[in-house]
């Protein structure tokens, strides 16, 4: 088979034992991503972004929680009527009311949560837990009598006893809910136990699976994908990863990975890096430079070593091209730059130096004393140009 020039293929996954994937990505950037502390989009911003969205492919567009705010509501409706080919979907409380704001909102999909922990029944909604889900099930009846499809969520799932996950799961069955999501609210999955959780809910449930996994201890891409393996069917994502404390698993990364390491080609990703720095501007929160797939290091190389080997093939350093997923390569000069990088490197800016030029440059380089940021390359230029004249002086 001729190699894919575009990644490297994680070949040691013929050797593991797990059944094709079955998925499909909800992203949740629009409600959970903009429950991130002080984020708040405007209408025009959240259009813009469920079209980004659209383009990516993704099957499903969590717009938002309506009963939030009057122009909230405004919103989800107007992106349930954009005609997108991917569904839409809202949030919305184990409330009539907040089902009848979903109608409204003419959404494809409600998402009706409500959490079952023992934390979250004594110290937030003070009842018992026969109560609440008797509660959550009456408006999930009335969603699903008005016609819409219906998520049944769980929130804070991972620290409900299994027994009554299973038994709430079961309960939503009857009304025939459309999915069922297990919600790591606070983040304390890790790879083993979602699937475990996950294999724990199939043995007695058999609506599609969703899970929601956040990023408290910087597991919720991995988790995401344990969950998928155990046979999950959607997969919640925020661009960047934003959303509640630490995020969201990110759609980057989900994406990626499902291309990378399972060989799945639905999704257009050469949006990502553009979509990226759309969710930057809009939302105000900077990227860190070294975020995987979208961060400005993400295809940056400074060491000698690594770059005049990327000069020959690029994926003797990269998993993927930049190009895969709409970003740009960047070869930097700095300490620790080598000879042959150098010399590749001038090469690129259409410059050629006798090999004592080069020497020199190197060692203008190396004692450089602005070098902690890199050396740019109107600054490389201008040593060049401090060479050459030096040599002039001496002939
Ligand atoms: C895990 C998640 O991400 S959950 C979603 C979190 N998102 C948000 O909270 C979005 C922003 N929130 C808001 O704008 C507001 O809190 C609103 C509009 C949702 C509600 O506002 P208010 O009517 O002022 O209610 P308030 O916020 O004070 O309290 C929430 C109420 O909802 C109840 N509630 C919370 N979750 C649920 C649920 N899943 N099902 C039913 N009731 C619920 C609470 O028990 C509380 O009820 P109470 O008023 O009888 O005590
Ligand atoms: O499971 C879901 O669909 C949403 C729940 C959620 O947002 C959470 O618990 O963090």
């Amino acid at each position: 088979m001729a190699p894919n020039k575009e990644y490297s293929r994680n070949e040691m996954m013929d050797f593991i034992d797990i059944e094709p994937l079955d998925i499909e990505i909800c992203d949740v950037t629009l409600r959970d991503g903009e429950q991130t502390p002080g984020v708040a989009f405007t209408k025009e911003e959240k259009i813009d972004l469920a079209n980004e969205l659209d383009a990516i492919g993704v099957e499903v567009i969590e717009a938002g929680f309506p009963v939030v705010s009057s122009s909230e509501k405004e919103t989800v409706k107007e992106i349930s009527n954009m005609g997108l080919n991917a569904k839409t979907c809202c949030l919305a409380r184990s409330i009539i009311g907040d089902v009848d704001v979903a109608i409204d909102c003419d959404v494809d999909i409600v998402s009706i949560f409500i959490a079952l922990s023992d934390l979250h029944l004594k110290h937030k909604y003070h009842r018992s837990c026969s109560d609440v889900l008797s509660c959550s099930m009456e408006a999930v009846e009335y969603a699903k009598d008005h016609g819409l499809q219906v998520r049944f969520a769980a929130e804070d799932a991972t620290r409900t006893p299994i027994p009554t996950l299973q038994h709430a799961f079961q309960e939503a069955e009857k009304y025939n809910v459309d999915y069922v999501s297990i919600a790591d609210t606070i983040g304390i999955l890790n790879p083993s136990t979602t699937k475990y959780l996950v294999e724990k809910v199939k043995e007695k449930v058999h609506t599609p699976i969703c899970i929601h996994c956040h990023n408290d201890i910087g597991l919720a891409t991995a988790n995401t994908l344990a969950a998928a393996e155990a046979g999950a069917k959607q997969l919640h994502t925020t661009v960047n990863g934003i959303g509640e404390r630490a995020g969201n698993a990110p759609l980057e990364e989900i994406l990626v990975a499902l291309r990378v390491q399972y060989g799945i080609e639905n999704y257009d990703i050469t949006h990502l890096n553009g979509l990226a720095r759309k969710v930057e501007d809009y939302s105000g929160l900077t990227t860190p430079v070294n975020k995987a797939i979208v961060g400005k290091h993400a295809f940056t190389h400074e060491s000698g070593i690594h770059v005049m080997a990327i000069l020959e093939e690029p994926r003797t350093y990269e998993l993927f091209s930049p190009e895969m997923v709409g970003g740009v390569r960047n070869l930097i000069v700095g300490k620790h730059t080598g000879l042959k990088a150098l010399k590749g490197i001038i090469k690129d800016m259409r410059i050629s130096l006798e090999h004592e030029e080069l020497c020199a440059l190197m060692e203008k380089v190396k004692n450089c004393t602005e070098i902690k940021r890199g050396i740019s390359r109107p600054r490389l230029e201008e040593m060049i140009d401090d060479i050459r004249s030096c040599k002039r002086d001496d002939e």
